[in-house]
């Protein structure tokens, strides 16, 4: 990994997923069995999204862009900005709209903090000239949501001396989106992260006591998004982890086990992280921070901006921030050595889920999709519908062990798709 870190990001092979079966993961809308999960980094490969972030869609931007610019040119322009967002596009993952030649020297970089306005990138993200850079948006782009993971292209002065502010005139095609509902009656969307491919749940084994509810939204947000999910289980020393890996190693769920005086086993968590972009949810208090301190010591080094991320009790940001992966814990953060990004989301506690609709999540499951195939239409596929074929094909089993897995995996599945509804 060291020789290349670049196709190492971009090549990852977690290694646990091999061995689950009949499991196809993470949901693809349309890209079908053969799809891997949408990978930050790899253009073109991950489901599209068409759905529109409602902040996108201002009635005022096109009013704004032309009275302060002239002419409908612009508004058009702007327009196509975001209908880029809400169209598959079979082309990769650069912008469809015309490059404008006042910006055909734009550089790419990745959206790693925003704080007032202000956003921090990086610039070349592991070749020789990469650099931390200060960008605010170009007024052209609006309202036009930007979040971290986000790749954009800036102009101006790019270099990244003190007192420089660069602009950002695009925002590429995203690999995934993960989402939450502000709560489950209220359909207004916001995007947490973009281009991630992997949700970190960080939940303790006690103090707090675990809440499987939430760990459930946290995977239905995930598959939704098409990323996959690691469970980080922390404060080994106070409980077992068997009764949690029982539950949700069978629906794809990498496990993992930490605890603060074990070096090593933060060292497990690294290597799931390696090559990757992984976003970190958990609740207060389940030891996200000590996790994060030890995966990345320098973390507030890095992060440039968003100064209050990873140190002690609460946090003033609400803004996630991503953090460069050192390959082992005595890299240098700021030399070479890193790979994969930790983007922490200090202000996400729980996901509501209104935007999740149940056909998309049972893309998740290749085995219960194929069987739903024989479903009335319209089946709800919950334990009251009447006649889902999902019943059936446990039936169907072979044996009583075929059986019985059958039947977990059919609780499991039920259990998630019911958790999109219930207060998290
Ligand atoms: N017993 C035990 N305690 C731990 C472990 N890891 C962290 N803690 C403690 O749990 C408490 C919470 O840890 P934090 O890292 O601050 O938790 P957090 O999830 O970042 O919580 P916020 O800072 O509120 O967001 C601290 O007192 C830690 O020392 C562990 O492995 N075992
Ligand atoms: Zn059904």
């Amino acid at each position: 990994m060291r020789g290349d870190p670049r196709r190492a990001r971009h090549h990852p092979a977690p290694a646990a997923r091999r061995d689950v079966p009949h499991l196809r993961r993470p949901p693809h809308g349309h890209l079908g069995g053969a799809a891997r999960p949408a990978r930050a980094g790899r253009p073109g490969r991950g489901r599209r999204h068409h759905r529109q972030d409602p902040a996108r869609v201002r009635p005022d931007l096109g009013t704004d862009a032309r009275s302060r610019h002239g002419g409908p040119g612009l508004m058009a322009r702007a327009r196509d900005e975001h209908d880029r967002f809400s169209r598959p596009s079979k082309h990769g993952s650069r912008p469809r709209s015309k490059q404008r030649p006042e910006h055909a020297n734009a550089v790419p970089a990745m959206v790693t903090g925003i704080d007032r306005g202000r956003y921090t990138l990086v610039v070349d993200d592991g070749g020789p000239e990469e650099r931390e850079i200060l960008a605010m948006k170009a007024r052209e782009l609006g309202r036009t949501r930007t979040v971290v993971g986000d790749r954009v292209d800036v102009v101006g002065d790019t270099s990244g001396r003190e007192g420089t502010l660069a602009r950002i005139v695009r925002i590429t095609d995203r690999t995934s989106t993960l989402r939450r509902t502000a709560d489950d009656t209220d359909p207004y969307e916001r995007i947490v992260v973009a281009n991630a491919d992997q949700l970190v749940v960080v939940t303790a084994l006690a103090q707090p006591e675990p809440r499987t509810g939430m760990i459930d939204r946290c995977v239905v947000a995930a598959y939704d998004a098409g990323m996959d999910v690691l469970l980080c289980l922390t404060k080994a020393d106070l409980a077992s982890p068997d009764e949690l890996r029982d539950l949700y190693e069978p629906i794809g769920v990498d496990v993992v086990v930490t605890r603060r005086d074990d070096a090593e086993s933060v060292e497990t968590v690294r290597e799931r992280l390696l090559g990757r972009t992984s976003v970190l949810v958990g609740h207060s208090g389940v030891g996200k921070s000590t996790l994060i301190n030890a995966l990345v010591p320098d973390a507030l080094r890095a992060t440039g901006v968003v100064n209050d991320v990873t140190g002690r009790g609460r946090h003033t940001s609400t803004s996630a921030v991503a953090l460069r992966l050192p390959v082992g814990p005595s890299s240098s953060v700021d030399g070479e050595g890193h790979d994969g990004w930790v983007i922490d989301t200090p202000g996400v506690r729980s996901f509501g889920l209104a935007h999740v609709e149940p056909e998309h999540l049972l893309r998740a499951f290749e085995d219960l999709d194929a069987a739903a195939e024989e479903c009335p239409r319209g089946c709800t596929h919950l334990a009251d519908a009447p006649d889902c074929a999902l019943d059936e094909w446990v039936e169907a089993a072979e044996d009583g062990d075929g059986q019985a897995a059958r039947a977990a995996r059919l609780a499991s599945f039920r259990r998630l798709l019911t958790s999109r509804t219930d207060a998290g």
